[in-house]
């Protein structure tokens, strides 16, 4: 009996643990079984103990089981003997009330008389006790039965009484190890969310520590902006005072000026009026200057007309950006330049304009050594019809000639070339630049003609043009218009007398443009000087070699009068005129040739001219002599001049423009030029005439 495991018996450990939910109630299963086992050998074992509730020692844990609690407590009385002696058990026990030892045990069988309990029985002699005797003890055991099945009885309700509360107290605990787990797995529940919940705000507090980590960075960055703000702040704010204190000034000052404005207008307004007043008398006098211009021009045309020279302008070139370069050229040895060849090129001579208000006279001053070896300055002085400084523009240069150019609409036979050494400036006069300012004479005389035929066409004339450019190289003449090989056609000069009685110079096979409008011109220059023979000397590396001549031919005819007129405009560039040691030429023999050429046509030329100023001498002469005194004149001496022979013949009107150089290196050669020209303006030809055909 000790060695099973008494149900019955509540033991509480100090810890009970009900972590493992499934463990108690498997305890409970087999407390269930093990109390139905005890609730049996309960019947069995007998005096039953009543453990007292909740002061078990044992370590045994708590099982308890509902089921055996719940069932009805039913106590098996069996027969069986007791193991154990009685009087064990009644010392144990306390007696009863009544005289009887109370058990635990409740049985049918009749106890077992025990020698401390039972009353001792009278020993009877035998022979008078036999019967009687027996039954009376029999009835007395009988009583003392009942007397004991009733103390069984009232022990037995006792007992279940007692069950009864311990089953209650059993419950009741089992209900409250129930609440207790639950209790305890709530708890367990709510620590493992409280864990989370724990966890989760660590990390939360984390995150919040991150956060105001960068919170904190952030709120640093933005004091230190803060403070940066303040001091722009405050700087603003100084400067605002300090703009402020301008603006103040200036709202003063702009008072002051506003006052100032209004007097000033009011003055202005005045002025204006005076100032038109003014424009309107200058340009009446600008009128009158222009209009007593141009009757000074016209009479001084009719006066050269009557002397009947040549005119000659002289143009002196500005000093250019590359006039500044030292050349050095070895074996060369020109007036002006040093012994060793080299020369300072950037050196400009000393000329001065000392005629200011007609323009007609230039000075130029050179030294000289004297025999004694003394340093000699000598003064050159030249006057010209007009003398142009280096500072006058194309258009005034053109002034100065559009009479020429209207003239050849009247029926004149007009000539002007431009003469110098090269690089002095023909053939910018000539030809010039592209644009309206540097534009040269040929396009503008064109211009002028077409304006001029375009005035005459309300008095009935009509006009046709046409245009040939060539050149005259080493003594042959090139179309520079041509359309064929250049300087393969052979080209003759042939003169003859239009409608009877004209004289016309016309050059065979030469192509001859028609003209419609003055801009045709320009493209035929640009054809014109990219055919044209340009070789590069040491004087100029785009030196011309060659004389150019553009002819612009003018044939009028008057519908009206049934009148003709012939005009003929030749405007010459002269190849240049420098001396064969100047041009650098003398060590090649292609350069010689064109030099000599060059410089052969322009001595004709000079003859020409002196024999025409002789020829009309002598004409003069003769008349007052009542004789003939016609010189001959050499128009055939070179191509030039016979090409040019009705242009430079006393019926027509001749222009001579010197270009000078303004450097010193070329004062030699202005000198010599200079001195040409001279003589040229001193040659008096004759009276220009118009070339007028009747209709009859
Ligand atoms: N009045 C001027 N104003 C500005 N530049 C000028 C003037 N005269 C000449 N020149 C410049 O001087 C340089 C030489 O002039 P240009 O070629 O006309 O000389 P040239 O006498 O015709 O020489 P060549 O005999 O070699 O043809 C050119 O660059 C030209 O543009």
């Amino acid at each position: 009996m000790s060695r099973l495991p008494r149900t019955n018996e509540i033991e509480l450990p100090p810890t009970v643990s009900l972590r493992r939910t499934t463990a108690t109630r498997m305890n409970k299963r087999k407390l269930a079984q093990e109390d139905d086992d005890d609730l049996e050998l309960e019947a069995l074992d007998q005096p039953r103990k009543l453990p007292a509730i909740g002061t078990c020692t044992s370590a045994r844990p708590l099982v308890v089981s509902r089921t055996a609690l719940n069932r009805p407590t039913t106590t098996t009385l069996t027969s069986k003997p007791p193991s154990r002696p009685q009087s064990r058990t009644a010392s144990r026990d306390p007696p009863l009330a009544g005289g009887y030892t109370r058990t635990t045990r409740a049985t049918s069988a009749p106890p077992k008389p025990s020698s401390s309990t039972r009353p001792p029985i009278a020993r009877v002699p035998s022979g008078s006790l036999t019967n009687g005797m027996i039954s009376r003890e029999m009835d007395a055991e009988r009583a003392k039965l009942s007397q004991l099945t009733a103390n069984h009885l009232a022990l037995s309700r006792e007992l279940a009484s007692a069950k009864e509360i311990e089953l209650d107290k059993r419950r009741a605990l089992v209900d409250a190890a129930d609440e207790l787990d639950r209790m305890r797995i709530k708890h367990q529940r709510e620590i493992v969310d409280l864990e989370l919940e724990v966890a989760r705000r660590g990390r939360e507090a984390r995150d919040r520590v991150e956060e105001l980590k960068h919170v904190q960075e952030d709120l640093t960055s933005a004091r230190e902006i803060v403070a940066k703000l303040k001091l722009e702040v405050t700087q603003h704010a100084n400067r605002q005072v300090t703009l402020h204190a301008q603006i103040d000034a200036l709202q003063a000052e702009k008072t002051a000026l506003q006052r100032h404005l209004d007097e000033v207008s009011s003055a202005s307004s005045k002025s204006a009026l005076e100032y038109a007043d003014a424009r309107r008398k200058i340009e009446q006098l600008e009128k009158e200057a222009r209009e007593a211009e141009m009757v000074r021009r016209k009479l001084h045309n009719m006066v050269q007309e009557l002397k009947g020279n040549i005119r000659v302008f002289c143009r002196v070139r500005p000093v250019l950006p590359h006039d500044f370069v030292t050349l050095v050229v070895p074996g060369l040895r020109r007036s002006g330049s040093s012994t060793d060849g080299s020369e300072e090129r950037g050196a400009v001579a000393d000329i001065s304009f000392p005629d200011e208000m007609d323009h007609r006279e230039i000075i130029i001053s050179s030294t000289s050594s004297s025999a004694t070896g003394q340093e000699r300055k000598e003064l050159h002085s030249f006057t010209f019809d007009r003398v142009f400084e280096p500072e006058v523009t194309q258009r005034e240069v053109f002034e100065e000639i559009s009479l020429l150019a209207q003239s050849c609409v009247d029926g004149y036979n007009v000539c002007i070339f431009a003469y110098g050494q090269t690089g002095s400036g023909k053939s910018f006069t000539m030809e010039g630049g592209s644009t309206e300012a540097t534009m040269g004479m040929i396009p503008r005389a064109v211009n002028e003609v077409f304006r001029a035929a375009e005035t005459l066409r309300d008095k009935g004339w009509k006009y046709k043009l046409e245009g040939q450019f060539l050149e005259i190289y080493n003594e042959t003449i090139n179309d520079l218009l041509g359309k064929g090989e250049f300087d393969k056609k052979k080209h003759d000069i042939k003169h003859e007398k239009l409608h009877g009685s004209i004289p016309s110079t016309r050059v065979t096979d030469i192509t001859v443009h028609p003209l419609s409008t003055p801009h045709q011109v320009t493209t035929l220059l640009q054809l014109a000087n990219s055919r044209r023979t340009v070789a590069a000397t040491l004087m100029n590396s785009r030196s011309s070699r060659s004389h150019s001549v553009f002819t612009l031919r003018v044939s009028g005819y008057n519908e009206q009068t049934g009148t003709r007129c012939e005009g003929c405009l030749n405007l010459v560039d002269l190849a240049g005129s420098e001396r064969l040691s100047a041009s650098g030429a003398a060590g090649d023999k292609e350069r010689l040739k064109e030099t000599q050429s060059i410089n052969k046509s322009l001595s004709a030329l000079g003859d020409v001219i002196a024999a025409l100023g002789e020829s009309s001498r002598g004409e003069k002469e003769s008349r007052g002599a009542g004789g003939a005194g016609e010189k001959h004149v050499p128009y055939r001496n070179s191509k030039l001049t016979y090409l040019l022979q009705n242009s430079l013949s006393g019926n027509s009107k001749t222009l001579m423009i010197l270009n000078l150089s303004p450097l010193a290196a070329h004062l030699g050669e202005s000198l010599t030029s200079l001195r040409f020209a001279t003589k040229v303006n001193n040659t008096t030809i004759g009276t220009a005439k118009k070339q007028l055909r009747g209709s009859g």
